[in-house]
């Protein structure tokens, strides 16, 4: 399986995403820079990892929606290629528009780093058949704009759409719905606030995050 990671100034999660996607394919990936304006041909998934794309000036996420390789990633996307954003990846699928919504401030204000729990929303998605439906899963979250938010109608589409992968049991954030990440409708999209990529082996403190990472694998 061919697979990239994009790296932005201020990404800090780039090198664990690079990590858990050798651990499942067995191959290393393509890391490509922000400025590139074409990404390697045939890949099989896109990731976009956590941190801090350009210092989060303006909004998180929003600079980095108009980095070069930006437009490649679309037409990726367009074609059906899994993108997957982590946390500042999340951010930044929503200022591009791939997916709907926004992440806000927390709503206490404050930067959330600890492991949460999370119910799985629905399991016929690429990212996440390797796990139960409703089934509880723990996977740190760090970030201070977690805060999801959609109008009511786009909320009502993504669940009417199954496109709800993940919510918090314990709203961490103030996240609508305790939405912690949602998929496209097409469902080659995936957008979520917990880093999975954190959470591949027991010695991290847990493995629930591996299975996401396994399902991608078909
Ligand atoms: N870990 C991260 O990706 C942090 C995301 C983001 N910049 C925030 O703190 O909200």
């Amino acid at each position: 399986m061919k697979s990239a990671v994009l790296v932005f100034p201020g990404s800090n999660c780039d090198r664990d995403m690079a990590v858990a996607l050798e651990t499942v394919t067995g191959q290393k990936p393509h890391m490509v820079w922000h400025g590139d304006s074409a990404l390697p041909d045939d890949l099989d998934i896109i990731t976009i990892p956590g941190g801090f794309s350009y210092g989060d000036y303006l909004r998180s996420g929003a600079m980095a929606s108009r980095a070069n390789i930006i437009g490649s990633v679309v037409q990726a996307a367009e074609k059906g290629v899994k993108i997957l954003g982590v946390c500042n990846g999340f951010q930044i699928l929503t200022e591009i528009g791939l997916l709907p919504g926004a992440l806000m401030r927390n709503e206490n204000i404050e930067f959330i780093c600890k492991d949460v729990a999370l119910s799985v929303g629905q399991n016929r998605s690429v990212f996440t058949s390797g796990y139960a439906k409703d089934e509880t899963i723990t996977i740190p979250v760090a970030h201070h704009d977690g805060n999801y938010f959609a109008d009511d109608d786009c909320l009502n589409d993504l669940e009417d759409r199954d496109q709800i992968a993940f919510r918090y049991t314990d709203n961490v954030n103030g996240s609508v719905r305790n939405i912690a990440g949602i998929l496209n409708e097409r469902g080659n999209v995936l957008g979520m606030m917990p880093h999975p990529e954190r959470a591949i082996d027991s010695k991290h403190g847990g493995s629930d995050g591996l299975r996401l990472f396994e399902s991608l694998l078909g």
